[in-house]
């Protein structure tokens, strides 16, 4: 396929995400499935197309004067390179799967914006619902930190080092790009890819087979490592899912004491148990049954609840999540942390921690949790977040974390690098 024909695929999945309302994910599967033609590089940058549109919707619908899918289609393609509707129009001629022409109507709306004075709202591309949330989150830098928000992500890795080492995983995936990540101890980064490419799939190397390494993007590797596991611990992973931040745990704890990985939905455990074998952990007991959590109340060292959440630190990996958010899935997902908050505590022995982690910006689901919660529990107080940043991560600067006041710390792609997470300890006293 040329390129004509590739913004006229991206310009129909977006039509059927849209109408449908439905995930970008499953929309490009079924625009597979139905064109078998399209190899993978097809695909690959049909994706990018319509990812991109959905990362600049507000940007291209400024841009053109209107959002069809059309629009956002053509106009975030002409923000990623350089705006140049002749170049595109040249482009696509006489390509018959190509998108009609660009009207002069299109070019005269285009041709009169200038891209350096755009409004915030349109750099910030996030529901106009959302931007007091985020204008709250960021102060002064909320623009900013919505572009950031917007930018293709890098692909993370962490080195699992119960089978191996950082030297070793990056020699192996020296022909991908793979450079050591700037702050977790163990990441591995490989830059987003421009253009028209992807990331290799590298679950199929055998690095990965052998269990070297997890996919795991560095700021929920960073908030693992805060959480300070340690050999000999007693742990339970409230919200294990598919294991992301147990796995993490395992590692640092070296095989010693064990970690009771806990999920109320048994169907988003499965995962788990393939992980846990290939990376070798064998501290990890998984509990389907909430009952079977009684017996170790009062008694664990950690508690780590990586809390449903509405996933706003991950808009560059999810945008089209984004756009599907609603102030009523916020309201449950607030209300569901602050149940878990509570329920959790009672698990945690004296003297323990309890690790409280989201991989949202909104303050209402990070440091708002964290101040109800301890109103509600006076024999918890918050850990002081800048000493143990400078504990954990010393060579990292200070400055790239916010500490919000509210207490805990923000990770963000405008800061850290990494996806937006926020992370709070919380210490229970020993009386
Ligand atoms: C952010 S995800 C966890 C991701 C996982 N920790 C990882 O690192 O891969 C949140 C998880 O919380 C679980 N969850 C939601 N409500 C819960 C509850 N009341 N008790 C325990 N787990 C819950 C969801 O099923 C979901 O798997």
């Amino acid at each position: 396929m040329r390129l004509g024909g590739r913004l006229a695929a991206a310009i129909e999945v977006l039509e059927d995400i849209e109408t449908r309302n439905r995930p970008a994910a499953d929309a490009m599967r079924d625009w597979g499935l139905s064109h078998r033609f399209a190899g993978s590089g097809d695909r690959a940058a049909i994706g990018n197309l319509v990812y991109g549109a959905l990362r600049r919707k507000d940007a291209a619908a400024w841009l053109f004067g209107e959002s069809s899918p059309r629009a956002l289609v053509l106009g975030s393609y002409l923000l990623e390179n350089g705006l140049n509707v002749d170049a595109l129009t040249a482009s696509i001629a006489g390509d018959s799967f190509a998108p009609p022409p660009v009207t002069e109507a299109e070019r005269a709306n285009v041709t009169s914006k200038n891209v350096g004075e755009m409004p915030e709202i349109a750099r910030a591309n996030a529901p106009d619902w959302c931007l007091p949330l985020v204008q709250q989150a960021f102060g002064d830098d909320w623009v900013r930190e919505s572009e950031a928000l917007c930018e293709r992500p890098p692909l993370d890795l962490r080195v699992n080092t119960l089978k191996s080492t950082r030297g070793k995983v990056l020699e192996a995936l020296e022909t991908h790009g793979a450079e050591a990540a700037r702050i977790a101890h163990h990441g591995i980064r490989i830059p987003a890819i421009n253009g028209n490419g992807r990331h290799p799939n590298l679950q199929s190397t055998p690095a990965f087979q052998d269990g070297w390494f997890e996919v795991q993007d560095e700021g929920s590797q960073i908030v693992a490592e805060l959480a300070g596991a340690a050999p000999g611990m007693q742990v339970l992973d409230f919200c294990a899912g598919a294991g992301g931040k147990t796995l993490a745990c395992s590692a640092r704890m070296q095989n010693q004491g064990q970690i009771f990985a806990f999920d109320a939905d048994p169907q988003r455990l499965q995962p788990i148990h393939d992980r846990v074998q290939r990376a070798g952990c064998r501290n990890v007991q998984v509990v389907s049954q909430a009952a079977r959590l009684a017996e170790l109340e009062g008694h664990l060292d950690l508690v780590l609840v990586d809390a449903p959440c509405t996933g706003s630190g991950t808009w560059r990996r999810r945008p089209d999540a984004k756009w599907r958010l609603t102030q009523l899935q916020l309201d449950t997902r607030m209300a569901e942390q602050a149940a878990i908050l509570d329920d959790v505590a009672r698990y945690v022995k004296p003297g323990g921690t309890l690790a409280y982690i989201t991989c949202s910006v909104f303050d209402q689901e990070n440091g708002e949790q964290v101040q109800g919660f301890l109103s509600r529990n006076p024999g918890f107080r918050l850990a002081d977040h800048a000493a143990l940043w400078q504990d954990r991560f010393p060579a990292a600067s200070l400055n790239k974390i916010r500490t919000g006041a509210n207490g805990g710390i923000t990770l963000s792609p405008a800061t850290t690098g990494t996806d937006g997470f926020f992370f709070a300890l919380l210490e229970k006293s020993v009386d």
